[in-house]
């Protein structure tokens, strides 16, 4: 059986990415130029590599059409409900931290947790004459988060695709939802994080695709094996 691993073709994660399979003993190389979308595995003659963006890679493992892909957790748990049915996250690597967070302007000085924040979306329409506008691309992490976690209703989710931190300023949202690594970003934008606000400590991980082929292949747990022994 061949084995189709996924790496980030581009972006904050392709070289961290590398660098594990390289220490792993699983050292990549490009199919005929670098600029080739294929690589391989010196030494593992059955893993085939295909380089691909980091969202593309969680849509390919949660569709089964490749076998484990490096990418970013919090990808994964947007894409997909019910993702730990799909995939298998086999190790955290350790690099491309993020974390999904709910984010308020700062100078709503009372509001400091998601229960004063469920306290402003009800009051808002009676205030506003409208419900309180999120700006993110996180919807289903956020619609978890708010309503399921937080029995929080009254809201209504304004996709955002870019520069999501200036929405509350520009009026196009009242809040966001977005990833945030240094906090510099929000801090420039005057937003502030609320203190149970984090809904996903995020990373880089090694994800593999639950696949029925895959009992009793002894390369799937080899990959796995090597992958954790250079952590
Ligand atoms: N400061 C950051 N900003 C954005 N993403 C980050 C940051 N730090 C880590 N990440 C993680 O990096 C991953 C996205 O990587 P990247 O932005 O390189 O993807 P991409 O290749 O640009 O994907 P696409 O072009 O398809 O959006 C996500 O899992 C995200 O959590
Ligand atoms: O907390 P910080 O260190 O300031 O990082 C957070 C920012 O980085 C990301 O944007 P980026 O410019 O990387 O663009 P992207 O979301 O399109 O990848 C993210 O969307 C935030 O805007």
């Amino acid at each position: 059986m061949t084995i189709t691993i996924a790496l980030p073709s581009k972006g904050r994660m392709k070289d961290d990415a590398s660098a594990i399979f390289e220490r792993a003993g699983m050292p990549i190389s490009a199919v005929g130029n670098d600029r080739s979308y294929r690589g391989r595995v010196e030494g593992w003659d059955d893993v085939e590599v295909a380089f691909l963006s980091a969202s593309e890679i969680s849509r390919e493992l949660g569709n089964g059409t490749v076998d484990f892909g490096v990418t970013g957790e919090d990808l994964m748990r947007e894409g997909f409900a019910e993702v730990d049915k799909r995939v298998e996250f086999c190790a955290r690597l350790g690099f491309g931290h993020a974390d999904v967070v709910v984010a308020v302007p700062e100078i709503w000085l009372d509001v400091e947790t998601m229960a004063d924040l469920g306290d402003v979306a009800a009051d808002f329409r009676a205030r506003h004459s409208r419900r309180l506008a999120i700006a993110t691309k996180y919807w289903r992490l956020t619609q978890q988060f708010f309503s399921s976690q937080h029995g929080i209703q009254l809201y209504r989710i304004v996709e955002s695709l870019g520069a999501t931190e200036g929405a509350p300023a520009s009026g196009s949202a009242d809040i966001i939802v977005d990833i945030t690594s240094t906090g510099s970003t929000l801090h420039a934008n005057h937003l502030k994080v609320l203190q149970d606000g984090v809904i996903l400590h995020s990373q880089a991980c090694l994800v593999r695709a639950r696949k029925e082929s895959h009992a009793g292949e002894p390369a799937v747990q080899a990959i796995i094996e090597a992958v954790r022994a250079a952590l």
